[in-house]
């Protein structure tokens, strides 16, 4: 009888991601959400509100949880939606229930799931290359998807989980598959964010202002810095030269994103704390203990913390 049972995730974290799938995980799993108290007003009180490719209408039954003292007593999965920048936070304030359990990241950057795995054995690294955002209070939009999410170990021995999860996402209608090189995967992913985050962030533009003429040039300073540095990290990026990214950045995922805002945009223009430490500024503090020039990556971040600090910027 176990299997016909549903199986019960907590999403920590729960923003454009975090409700976007929880809107979605709803069919098939019991899925609380951890958020904060204007999304759990909303939600409670007609749902999650879901637009776009993922599906529009009202989505009831999603629990609201304010802490981990209201959180279910037998979670299945954990799945970290919160911004890089609070991985910490959020692990702290769920450390108990998470020791043990199997938790997996969506999130962007490098460097989560190493502090995941500070708190649980089998950690389960992800990608999401789809755009999300929220409109208001519990109401999330979700547009433009260009590769389906990737889900692999990153540590302990979860292969059962790993394949259950695949398996319940899968029957949410999110395309999804396994990888086994999560690590390759998740750099991969950064590229992306990388080359298009911070200058979107900066200059209110959506996705296709990467590809301006006057643009181009230092995307492909990013990128090409970004691939000296994960060569020196012994990393293999899922592809062979910076030149090869570069092809499959402006002909595949600038076009599907081409006029949408990434998470940074909206970051920097609601006064948030950016993940730049966790993309432009990882790779340029990388960069420094092997001994790698990353001008333009110290360049892009020092301009972004800068916006961080300057409401006036912004
Ligand atoms: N937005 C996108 O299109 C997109 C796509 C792929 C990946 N990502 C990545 O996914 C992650 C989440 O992005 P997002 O756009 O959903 O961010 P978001 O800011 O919309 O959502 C994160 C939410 O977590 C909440 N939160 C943080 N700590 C919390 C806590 N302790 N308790 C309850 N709630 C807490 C925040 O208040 C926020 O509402 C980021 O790493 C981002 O880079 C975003
Ligand atoms: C795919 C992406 C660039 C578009 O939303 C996303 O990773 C983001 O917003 O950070």
């Amino acid at each position: 009888m176990e299997s016909l049972k549903r199986p019960v995730i907590l999403i920590l974290g729960a923003g454009a991601v975090g409700l976007s799938l929880a809107g979605k995980l709803e069919s098939v799993a019991t899925v609380y959400a951890a958020c904060r108290p204007v999304h759990a007003g909303a939600i409670r009180e007609r749902g999650v509100v879901m637009d776009g490719v993922w599906g529009n209408g009202t989505v009831e039954g999603i629990g609201c949880v304010a802490g981990s003292e209201e959180a279910p007593p037998a979670v299945d999965f954990f799945i970290i939606t919160a911004k890089g920048t609070d991985t910490r936070a959020i692990c702290e304030e769920y450390a108990a229930l998470i020791r043990g359990r199997p938790v997996a990241s969506l999130q962007n950057g490098i460097g989560n799931e190493e502090v995941i795995a500070r708190y649980t054995g089998t950690v389960i690294g992800g990608t999401v290359t789809t755009n999300f955002s929220v409109l208001g209070p519990g109401h999330v939009r979700v547009l433009s998807e260009s590769a389906p999410m990737r889900l692999g170990i990153w540590s302990g021995g979860g292969g059962d989980a790993l394949n259950r999860l695949i398996g319940i996402i899968q029957s949410a209608g999110i395309p999804v598959e396994a990888n086994n090189d999560i690590r390759s995967e998740k750099w991969g992913k950064a590229l992306l964010n990388i080359a298009v985050n911070p200058i979107c962030a900066l200059l209110r533009s959506p996705v296709r202002v990467a590809a301006d003429a006057g643009i181009r040039e230092t995307v492909a300073g990013l990128i090409r810095e970004t691939f000296a540095v994960a060569g020196a990290e012994g990393i293999r990026l899922p592809w062979a030269t910076a030149d090869d990214y570069l092809d499959y950045l402006f002909s595949v995922q600038v076009p599907d994103f081409a006029e949408v805002y990434p998470s940074m945009y909206y970051d920097l223009r609601q006064g948030r704390r950016t993940e730049i430490d966790l993309l432009n500024g990882y790779i340029a503090c990388l960069g420094e203990r092997h001994g790698i020039e990353t001008p333009h990556n110290r360049c892009i971040a020092g301009l972004v913390r800068y916006a961080e600090a300057h409401p006036e910027t912004r």
